[in-house]
């Protein structure tokens, strides 16, 4: 809300106790961030804002019954669209988990339509409960090693500094691009510099001197640790380290390792990307936060990396922790072991009780047609799908269960007449990604371990970060079966078997989100675990989820684009045969 001189009066006024407060909440442990202590003291609120702390009256009284109450929790770096919902439903799921500000990077949507995704995002986020601020893409495409359905130049991102609610320049992945001084890339850093604003990072794998290269060029976070020596090193350079966990990036437990009283300050929790389902079982930053204190973490310097810590580090300075003049943005706890959240308040009005949202923002959907009817692909047939292999070793997909990481592995596949052939009892499956924005016909194939289908298919448009079609199976006439169907469904997941269709679920925007409520998402995503299941899966972790980011060629070791096998740590396309 913009601040008028009549607000500033009013604050000032109760603040002064000349005015009696909008609402006073009497008879909680207010947890203050700023010193770690828990103070027994009234919160006056003036217009959604605090007015002042201590002994106060209001014309309307909340007894919060002795409960401990905390700041909003802030999520520092999320891609909303992975929970596969739109904003607005986004908002109803986190808020009743304490979550009332996220750090957005729209670069998932960016990827398919561009600066209208953008758009979409900041349009679809703006009469919304939750607050929502957002990084702007950096990489789209993510490297030049792929086909996205769209490129923005620092020229495109320009014009977006302006809004309120973008902060700075979002996680920017293209290290050699960095290293190298790249042009295009100079120019986007410095426009963020001139601006003033934060700068993202992704600095997956990047060793002691790379960081030097990334806090050098201006880039202050960095959300891919997976290692307390990595997290350790990147506080020491000044970097904020994202403590992530998220549905298939599940790095919380290894790196609280790394978190100290002396270092913490310098730590925030993040989600990352974060299924719908996930979010409702487990829930989002209230997640980090028992995390963290299951495993020893002091509660208040939980909720402080929850909040204080986030705020700073992209500079909202009346967010993150209950005083005057910041913003009442409150989560009323029970108790401080599990962190069980039982109200929200969002700018002092009840937004969710008892893990339930008060008022659901309704859907309300501008049909934008570059969003709507993005998956475009050519016919297909099983020649398209033939991976050429003679009787050497091959490169092959090595998954990592709960990771994003996959290994290189170089490992006898079995072929006929010169053609590889998937063998479900080696775990031996095809993988394709087919190109689906442009039809260019482009379509990348290879070899994964890992995945465990043993006869079937599976396909989906989410498939970080330029989201073309990634498909898994035992045969081509399964895999072919599960990826029209994701370009009939225009976009979303699909199970197949014996080219039957046994689940889906349709993500008709930009192929990353649905336009349904978090109802039917649920129920869909659960058809489609149990079609997982029927296809082979052990369901340890989610294939879709694992599925999704064997496409992105930012995260070591092997990955496959739409132009084919692209080996990370030499960042250069390999052939099948090793
Ligand atoms: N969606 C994403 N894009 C780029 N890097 C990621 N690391 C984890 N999730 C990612
Ligand atoms: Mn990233």
């Amino acid at each position: 809300m913009k601040l008028t001189i009549e607000n500033l009066r009013k604050r000032i006024d109760v603040a002064a106790k000349r005015t009696p407060a909008d609402l006073v909440i009497k008879n909680g442990k207010v947890i203050n961030v700023f010193t770690r202590e828990i103070i027994e003291e009234d919160i006056a609120i003036a217009d959604g804002i605090v007015a002042g702390l201590g002994r106060y009256e209001g014309k309307e009284i909340i007894d919060a019954g002795g409960s401990y109450i905390a700041p909003g929790f802030i999520d520092g770096h999320v891609h909303i669209e992975s929970a596969m919902v739109t904003p607005a439903e986004f908002s109803n799921v986190v808020l009743p988990h304490g979550v009332t500000t996220v750090i957005a990077d729209p670069h998932e949507i960016a990827n398919v339509s561009g600066t209208i995704g953008i758009d979409f995002m900041l349009e679809s986020s703006e009469e919304i409960p939750l607050d929502v601020f957002f990084m702007l893409p950096s990489c789209v495409p993510a490297t030049p090693f792929e086909n996205a359905g769209a490129s923005l130049s620092y020229k495109d991102l320009e014009k977006y500094y302006g809004h309120p609610r973008v902060l700075g320049l979002g996680e920017v992945m293209d290290y050699p691009a960095v290293m190298n001084n790249d042009a295009e890339m100079l120019k986007k850093l410095e426009d963020a510099h001139s601006k003033g604003k934060c700068i993202d990072g992704h600095a997956a794998g990047l060793n002691a001197d790379e960081i030097n290269i990334y806090m050098a060029a201006g880039i202050r976070t960095d959300h891919e640790c997976i290692n307390p020596e990595e997290a350790l090193d990147r506080m020491r350079k000044g970097m904020y380290v994202m403590l992530r966990e998220g549905s298939a990036a599940r790095d919380l437990l290894a790196l609280l390792k790394s978190v100290s009283e002396h270092n913490a300050r310098r730590c925030l929790f993040v989600t990352d990307d974060k299924h719908l389902d996930d979010l409702i079982n487990e829930g989002s930053i209230d997640h980090n936060v028992r995390m963290a204190i299951k495993e020893g973490m002091d509660p208040i310097l939980a909720v402080q990396i929850a909040t204080l810590n986030a705020a700073e580090c992209f500079g909202l300075k009346n967010k993150g922790a209950i005083a005057p003049g910041y913003e009442a943005d409150l989560i009323f706890l029970s108790d401080l072991r599990n962190v069980k959240v039982e109200k929200v308040m969002k700018s002092g009005i009840l937004a969710a009780e008892n893990g339930v949202i008060k008022d659901p923002v309704p859907e309300s959907l501008e049909p934008v047609t570059a969003i709507w009817d993005s998956v475009k692909i050519g016919s297909l047939n099983g020649e398209d799908l033939s991976i050429r292999m003679g009787t050497g070793n091959a490169n092959i997909i090595g998954i990592i269960p709960n990771s994003i990481v996959t290994r290189h592995l170089v490992e006898k596949a079995d072929s006929l007449n010169g053609y590889f052939q998937p063998n479900s009892d080696k775990d031996y499956l095809k993988l394709a990604v087919v190109e689906r924005h442009h039809l260019t016909g482009s379509i990348g194939l290879g070899i994964i371990k890992g995945l465990g289908i043993t006869r079937g298919g599976i396909a989906s448009t989410v498939a970080h970060d330029s989201h073309n079609i990634v498909a898994a199976g035992t045969s081509d006439e399964d895999l072919l079966a599960a990826i029209k169907h994701t370009a009939a469904m225009k976009g979303g997941l699909a199970v197949v078997q014996d080219g039957k269709i046994l689940a889906e679920l349709p993500l008709p925007i930009a192929g990353l989100m649905s336009d349904r409520d978090s109802s039917f998402i649920y129920g869909r995503l659960s058809e489609l675990n149990h079609a997982l299941r029927t296809v082979g899966c052990s369901m340890e972790f989610n294939p879709f989820l694992t599925l999704s980011f064997l496409a992105l060629p930012v995260i070591p070791e092997l990955k496959l684009t739409d132009r084919g096998l692209f080996s990370v740590s030499s960042f250069s396309h390999i052939n099948a045969e090793s």
